[in-house]
């Protein structure tokens, strides 16, 4: 756990960056810190592995000061990520991913298998082992330095914008990739990014600071989404956040059949939206029997997004939205077709979804009140 406690930083020039911060990164959680430009995200970062001294408070690492250990033996448990990957441009992949391994005092042999060994984790060809960082894509230079901050798999992780210099396909992969990597290394990571949708996306709590590095608001994103606690986090968090609040909604809903074709199949007129599948009823689109009678082929097909079942409710809402016909289209693990789910159907279960989170949150006060009495007074702590 990584915790500031009332931390400020203010600069040679009087600029204050970090105005008073306390803030708790759980352990085994990604904390993303975000806010517009100049807010004092990364001099919060850097003052974790004291590349910069506060000039007040302290900050703890599962207890310890930070300020009491050596610099240079701290930032050696701590991986750090900065955008574009802040390789080494003279040093080869593997020996850029086996820097603090070797600095450690790993043999040379050790540091370099672990080097290979980590390529593989972050979804790199072992071949690239050999080249140098100017050889290789964006997006390849940020899987090596993450890479390297795994290498001596430290238990906490500070990651500056890692994502940001590479372009938005790109990044998103690399985000999905990250989130299934901490899903299986569950470290202690203290995220910065400036891009709220990023924040949402990996934070399992998102800290908004405002200009003059003063905290607005910490809490997990979807509760940032559904009560920001003012005008500004809620400038901040942006539009559509209500439809944006659904990613965190668990759909639990019931799929209709569809009715399905193959490709080379004739269809009717009188079929309307028809679902086209493959022989392992795999979706590949919808086609309009009344506009195309005839067989089917794949240049008349028309898609939409699909949803996983057991996803989120903006899953399952945006594929009946994006659906020519209206019937979202919703698959099983293996890409298969599980049924189908109209907008009205979402909508009613997010109606119900609400009544439960209601019920449950009476129930809640209630047993919290010794008296039974359901007064929010007699709920408080
Ligand atoms: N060495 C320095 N001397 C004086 N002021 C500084 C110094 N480093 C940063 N600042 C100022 O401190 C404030 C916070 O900077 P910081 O880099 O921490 O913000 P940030 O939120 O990470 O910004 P960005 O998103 O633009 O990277 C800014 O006003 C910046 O100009």
């Amino acid at each position: 756990m990584i915790r500031f406690e009332s931390v400020s930083k203010t600069y040679a020039d009087g600029t204050t960056a970090v105005d008073n911060l306390s803030l708790t990164a759980p352990t085994g959680q990604i904390t993303v810190l975000v806010g517009p430009s100049g807010c004092g995200k990364t001099t919060s970062l850097r003052m974790v592995n004291r590349m910069i001294t506060p000039t007040s408070g302290r900050i703890t690492i599962d207890g310890t000061d930070t300020g009491s250990l050596d610099p240079a033996q701290l930032r050696r448990g701590i991986g750090y990520v900065i955008q574009q990957g802040g390789l080494f441009p003279h040093h080869t992949v593997e020996r850029n991913i086996a820097t603090v391994p070797l600095l450690l005092g790993w043999d040379k042999r050790r540091a370099y298998a672990r080097a290979r060994e980590l390529l593989e984790t972050v979804g790199l060809d072992a071949a690239l082992a050999s080249r140098y960082p100017a050889a290789l894509s964006g997006g390849q230079q940020q899987r090596v330095g993450v890479a390297r901050a795994l290498a001596a798999d430290p238990p906490v992780m500070l990651m500056d914008e890692p994502f940001s210099a590479v372009d938005p396909v790109v990044r998103d992969q690399l985000q999905d990739e990250f989130r299934r990597l901490q899903a299986q290394l569950g470290k202690t990571i203290l995220f910065v990014t400036h891009d709220i949708d990023e924040a949402i996306k990996l934070g399992d709590q998102v800290a908004v600071l405002r200009v003059g590095g003063r905290l607005a608001q910490v809490a997990p994103p979807a509760e940032l989404l559904a009560t920001p606690i003012d005008d500004f986090v809620a400038g901040f968090v942006g539009r559509d956040r209500g439809y944006r609040a659904l990613g965190f909604v668990a759909a639990d809903l019931p799929v209709h059949s569809e009715a399905t074709v193959e490709v080379g199949t004739p269809i009717v007129a009188a079929d309307g939206w028809v679902l086209v599948v493959d022989p392992e009823r795999r979706p590949l689109g919808w086609i309009d029997g009344a506009r195309h009678p005839g067989p089917v082929t794949t240049e008349l097909l028309t898609g939409g997004t699909l949803a996983p079942a057991g996803g989120s409710l903006r899953a399952a809402l945006d594929a009946s939205l994006s659906s020519p016909s209206g019937r979202g289209v919703v698959i099983d693990d293996e890409g298969r077709l599980a049924g189908t789910v109209t907008a009205e159907e979402v909508l009613r279960a997010l109606a119900h979804e609400r009544a439960n989170a209601a019920n449950a949150a009476a129930s809640a006060i209630a047993a919290a009140s010794p008296s039974g009495v359901t007064s929010p007074s007699a709920a408080a702590p």
